[in-house]
């Protein structure tokens, strides 16, 4: 379990983070979404004693995570992978920090294994490694101590669309066994397919969260006619925003709304449906770009 509570952090007169609060629940994927610069290294830090918040507060499995006393039995952080040291190998990496925990150095191959960095990339000095290298390094070293909390911030970064979706499925699983995970990124598509639960930041602050079918069954109707002019128009009537999207317009109300604005205009309809990921992609970009509109879809 992570709770995060009014957290907020000021450089100067910047409010990096304002006001956040959301919780992540055991058995559960959060995807912490937002643009660059939007909040979510700054709260991940505060969340892992790294950065002194001005105000607020946030516990991991219960404690502030300074409390902890062997935070990596407790949560796995991975923040930055290229963080490692260069000069060691990925197994001697392992092995430190093994020792620091108190964790059996059997676990060391066992990880480097589950990570898919076999014997002769083990080996290797960490200057050598790829990004998705140190990815992979970064994610057994949060997993070493068997932790029942996962806090990972851009993961994805560097892994190619295999690793990708090697490390989704490996999420996910860890939540299935009732694990507690917290991911960040600033694309939507990336933690879409494992997230049970987003919360989505903008300018410091939560603009929306809730459970990720919620939000996408409120993502608004995907309206297409072969006159969108004539569509636009009738919708336009109806007092109903349209935003274009690829496939036709994106419209943030109930297909029933959008239709009857079709049919009272007398216009012919080729396709009526719920938006999904392309609506929940359009709200992510607008509640991101305007971030002043707080917005609580839960
Ligand atoms: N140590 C610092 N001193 C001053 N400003 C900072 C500091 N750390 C972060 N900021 C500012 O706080 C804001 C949030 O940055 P943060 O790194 O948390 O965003 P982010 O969502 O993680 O983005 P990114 O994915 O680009 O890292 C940015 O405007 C950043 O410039």
């Amino acid at each position: 379990m992570i709770t995060v509570e009014h957290l907020t952090k000021r450089y100067g007169s910047h409010r990096a983070v304002d006001d956040v609060s959301f919780r992540c629940e055991p058995g559960t994927v959060t995807g912490f979404l937002g643009p660059n610069g939007a909040g979510k290294s700054t709260t991940m830090r505060m969340v892992c004693g790294l950065t002194p918040p001005t105000s607020g507060g946030a516990t991991v499995a219960g404690l502030p995570y300074r409390q902890l006393a062997n935070p990596g039995r407790e949560v796995g952080v991975l923040l930055d992978a290229s963080a490692q040291h260069a000069g060691r190998t990925g197994r001697e990496v392992l092995t430190v920090a093994a020792r620091t925990m108190g964790v059996d150095r059997r676990e060391v191959a066992a990880k480097l294994d589950l990570v898919g960095l076999g014997t002769a990339a083990a080996k290797r000095r960490v200057r050598a490694y790829s990004l998705g290298m140190r990815q992979r390094l970064g994610l057994a070293l949060a997993l070493l101590g068997d932790p029942r909390v996962l806090i990972l911030d851009e993961p994805a970064n560097g892994l190619d669309p295999e690793g990708i979706v090697w490390m989704r499925g490996l999420l996910r699983d860890f939540a299935d066994r009732g694990g507690t995970v917290l991911l960040s990124s600033h694309l939507l598509r990336e933690v879409e397919a494992v997230a049970d639960r987003l919360v989505v930041i903008g300018n410091g602050r939560v603009v929306a969260q809730g459970g990720k079918d919620e939000l996408l069954a409120d993502a608004g109707t995907l309206v297409r006619a072969r006159d969108r002019g004539a569509l636009r128009v009738a919708l336009d009537r109806a007092g109903l925003d349209a935003a274009k999207v690829t496939d036709g317009l994106l419209v943030p109300a109930a297909a029933e709304a959008v239709g009857q604005a079709a049919a009272d205009a007398g216009v012919a309809l080729t396709e009526l449906r719920p938006a999904g990921s392309a609506g929940l992609e359009q709200l992510f970009l607008t509640l991101t770009s305007d971030a002043s509109t707080g917005k609580d879809l839960r």
